[in-house]
C-alpha cells in the first residue's frame, strides 16, 4: 500500500489554476519537491493536507480516498503530519504540552510517554521537554515541531522547507537528523524545497516542478545524470544549454566542438546540449586539446570554484573546477568536455 498516491491533480486560487494535473506515487522514504519560488510547491502540500480543495484529480493517503472518493476527508481526519515553515511552534506552551498538542484524545493519558519517545526520535535531550521554544536553538524548534507531526504516528509526513531558516551547517546536520527521526518512525515524507543540494543529498525520490507540473520523478542520481528535460538539466545540474547537432555516429557538434552523447537521445540533426559544469575543464591557454576561451568571471567557495567562461562563439559556458588552480578574470583557456553529454531535441 503506498503511502501517497495522486492522480490528475488540479487545484488554485480563484479563476487561477495552480497545479496543473499532477500524479504523484509515494511508496516510503522521503520524496523531495523541487522547484522555484511560484511553481506551486507550497499548493501541493496544502491540497494533500486539506487546507486547499482540489478542482479536479485524487489523493489517497495510506491507501484511503481523501480527495475524490467517497467523501471529501477534512484536514483533521486525514492522519497526516504537518511541519510547516519555520515549524510555527505555539510560544506560550513547553515542548512537551507543543509536542502533545495534537493527540487524539484516547492518546493524552499517557501524554508523558508518549512525548519521551517522540523526543527521543527526533534525538532531542528529555531535558528539553519543560523549556518554552524561545528557550531553543532553530535547528531545535525544527526537531520540536517534528516531534509535534510524529506523535500521532500518522503515515505520511509533510514538510514545507523545514530548514529554510537554519544557516548552512544547522541545516545539512538538522535534514540528516529529520530523515533519521522519519526513517526510525517509519514514516513516509514529502518534503518542499527549491535547494537542489537539501533535496539531492536527502530525498529517495526527487519530483522536479515547473509552473505547477512536475517535469520528472526519479531517484536523485536520475535527475541529476539522466535529466528527462532541458529544464530539469538546466536547474539541477546547473547545466549549460548550447545548440548543436546530433551527428550520424552518436556523436554531436557544438560550440564545445565535438561531443560523446549519452545513449538514447535524439536521432541526427538540431538538438540542444546540456553540459553540467562539474564536465568542462578549463586548461591553461595554448593547451593542445579543448576550445579556445576567455575567463568573464570567478566565483571561488574554497572546495572549488565556478568559472564562466565565453567561447569563441560568443556562448558562455560555466566550468566548475579545484580550488588550487584557479584563473583569473580576462585569462585565456582551452575547455575541454569530459564525459557524456545529454542532448533534448531542437
Ligand atoms: N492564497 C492565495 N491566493 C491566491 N494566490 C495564491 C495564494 N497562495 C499562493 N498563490 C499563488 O499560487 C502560486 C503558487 O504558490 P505556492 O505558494 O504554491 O508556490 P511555492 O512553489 O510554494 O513558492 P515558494 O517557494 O515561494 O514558497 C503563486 O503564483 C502564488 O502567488
Amino acid at each position: 500500500m503506498s503511502a501517497l498516491e495522486i492522480r490528475g491533480l488540479e487545484a488554485g486560487y480563484g479563476r487561477t489554476t495552480v497545479l496543473q494535473g499532477l500524479d504523484l506515487h509515494v511508496d516510503s522514504g522521503v520524496t523531495a519537491i523541487l522547484g522555484s519560488s511560484g511553481c506551486g510547491k507550497t499548493t501541493l502540500l496544502r491540497a494533500v493536507a486539506g487546507f486547499v480543495e482540489p478542482t479536479a484529480g485524487t489523493i489517497a493517503v495510506a491507501g484511503r480516498p481523501v480527495v475524490g472518493g467517497p467523501r471529501l476527508v477534512p484536514a483533521r481526519d486525514r492522519g497526516i503530519g504537518y511541519v510547516p515553515q519555520e515549524g510555527a511552534l505555539f510560544p506560550h506552551l513547553t515542548v512537551a504540552r507543543n509536542v502533545a498538542f495534537g493527540l487524539p484524545r484516547a492518546r493524552r493519558r499517557d501524554a508523558a510517554a508518549v512525548v519521551a519517545e517522540a523526543l527521543q526520535l527526533v534525538e532531542l535531550d528529555p531535558s528539553l521537554a519543560e523549556r518554552y521554544p524561545h528557550e531553543l536553538s532553530g535547528g531545535q524548534q525544527q526537531r520540536v515541531a517534528l516531534a509535534r507531526a510524529l506523535a500521532p504516528r500518522p503515515a505520511l509526513v509533510l514538510l514545507d522547507e523545514p530548514f529554510s531558516s537554519l544557516d548552512a551547517s544547522l541545516r545539512e546536520e538538522t535534514g540528516r537528523a529529520v530523515v533519521r527521526a522519519l526513517r526510525a518512525a517509519g514514516a513516509a515524507a514529502v518534503l518542499v524545497t527549491h535547494d537542489q543540494g537539501e533535496a539531492l543529498s536527502l530525498a529517495d525520490q526527487v519530483a522536479v516542478m515547473v509552473s505547477g507540473q512536475f517535469l520528472q520523478v526519479a531517484p536523485p542520481a536520475s535527475v541529476y545524470l539522466t535529466p528527462a528535460d532541458p529544464r530539469v538539466a538546466a536547474f539541477i545540474g546547473h547545466a549549460t544549454l548550447l545548440p548543436g547537432e546530433v551527428l550520424a555516429d552518436g556523436r554531436g557538434r557544438c560550440a564545445l566542438g565535438e561531443v560523446a552523447l549519452r545513449p538514447g537521445g535524439p536521432a541526427a540533426g538540431a538538438a540542444r546540449f546540456a553540459v553540467r559544469s562539474e564536465q568542462l575543464q578549463v586548461r591553461p591557454g595554448g593547451s593542445a586539446d579543448g576550445v579556445p576561451g576567455e575567463v568573464v568571471d570567478v566565483s571561488f567557495f574554497g572546495h572549488d570554484a565556478t568559472i564562466r567562461v565565453r567561447l569563441a562563439s560568443g556562448e558562455q559556458v560555466t566550468a566548475r573546477t579545484p580550488a588550487d588552480s584557479v584563473p583569473t578574470a580576462g585569462d585565456r583557456v582551452q575547455v575541454v568536455v569530459t564525459g557524456d553529454v545529454t542532448a533534448f531535441g531542437a
